[in-house]
């Protein structure tokens, strides 16, 4: 019986973040990277568009108009997911629980450029939507109805996204969803046992170990963490252990805005395409508490497997079971460290 090791043999791993486990099958993947990396023909999208909802100076459905915005530009989503006056209410009929829910969406505009994605913004721009980021953490947070502010990013129309117009968007609600909450059993019970933030030690280990490690700066990590599910998942850690975006200094905002360019730059250049993700912060809860087992990340979830158009199905096991990938994570972090740091498009 041949010795069990991680690159031939399927395993399971552990993501100690929220408890769940990933199914690994590396021999699956063994076979030479020979996916073809066809050239997807990107139309060349002007710097402003008329008709774009998010452009300066345009109107969106319903009749707001945007001002002629030269900065990121936040606006109330006028389909909002969730609202500030729903009324309190609730079922609770044994197996029948419901609950009503207020909260406040926004969309931020990253830039007033049509164009740009934020892989192609410079930092000191993508500086600027880290500063929103927060203040709008700030602002939306303060809201006694306001226990949780998720900030997230959907970009490609293979992701939903419904307008290429670089921007992102904040939900925030009364309860904590189910993602941080489960990051937050794992926080606490790990900081209370040990004193530590969870994320410290693990990005310690990881720059221990580098196989994972997709770059550092002076306050930020970009890895694929050990437990990644997507082909080339990948996190964003500060360095130093904050519980959310307003504890950030100046400088280590401009860290955060350079890793998140870097990070992007990756993805664009591993299939030269506009490379889709949904990618999100976690931060602690806005629910007046301090909350020291937080420590600020982000995630990026990216669908595509092998090249720009051939995408990883989440599908049958992955919902009946759990989730299972073929390339390991280590495989992924080495096929994004060997790629240019210069755009494809810069070249
Ligand atoms: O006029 C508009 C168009 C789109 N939107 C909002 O912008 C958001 C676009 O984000 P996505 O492309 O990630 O779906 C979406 O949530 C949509 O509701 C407006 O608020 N007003
Ligand atoms: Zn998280």
């Amino acid at each position: 019986m041949a010795q069990f090791n991680m690159e031939d043999h399927p395993h399971r791993r552990l993501n100690v973040l929220t408890g769940e486990w990933v199914l690994v099958s590396p021999h699956r993947a063994k076979r030479p990277w020979q996916g073809q990396v066809e050239k997807v023909s990107e139309e060349k999208r002007p710097e402003y568009d008329p008709k774009c909802y998010l452009c300066p100076g345009n109107e969106r459905i319903g009749g707001h108009l945007n001002p002629k915005y030269t900065e990121p530009y936040v606006f109330v989503n006028d389909f909002s997911a969730l609202l500030k006056d729903t009324p309190e209410g609730e079922v609770n009929e044994g197996l029948f629980q419901a609950k009503s829910e207020s909260g406040i969406c926004k969309v931020i505009c990253f830039s007033p450029r049509h164009d740009l994605t934020v892989p192609e913004m410079e930092v000191s721009e993508i500086k600027k939507v880290v500063d929103l980021w927060a203040s709008e953490y700030k602002s939306i947070g303060e809201n006694e109805f306001v226990n949780y502010v998720q900030i997230f990013e959907n970009k490609g129309s293979v992701m939903g996204c419904s307008n290429p117009h670089p921007h992102g968007q904040i939900w925030s609600n009364s309860t904590i969803p189910n993602e941080p909450a489960k990051e937050q059993v794992r926080m606490k019970e790990y900081f209370e046992k040990n004193g530590r933030s969870i994320l410290a030690d693990y990005v310690s280990a990881e720059l221990e170990k580098k196989d994972r490690i997709l770059f550092e700066n002076d306050h930020f990590v970009g890895l694929v963490p050990y437990w990644a599910v997507w082909p080339f998942e990948a996190m964003i850690v500060s360095k130093r252990h904050v519980t959310n975006l307003l504890e950030l200094t100046e400088e280590e905002k401009m860290s955060f805005a350079a890793a998140y360019k870097e990070l992007t730059v990756m993805y664009d250049n591993l299939f030269e395409v506009s490379f889709p993700y949904s990618a999100g912060i976690h931060q602690a809860p806005t629910d007046g508490e301090e909350h020291p087992e937080w420590h600020l990340h982000m995630h990026f979830y990216p669908p595509l497997l092998r090249s720009a158009t051939v995408k990883k199905f989440m599908v049958g096991y992955e919902m009946l079971g759990n989730p299972q990938r073929d390339i390991t994570a280590e495989t992924s972090a080495q096929r994004l460290r060997d790629l240019s740091k210069v755009h494809y498009k810069h070249r």
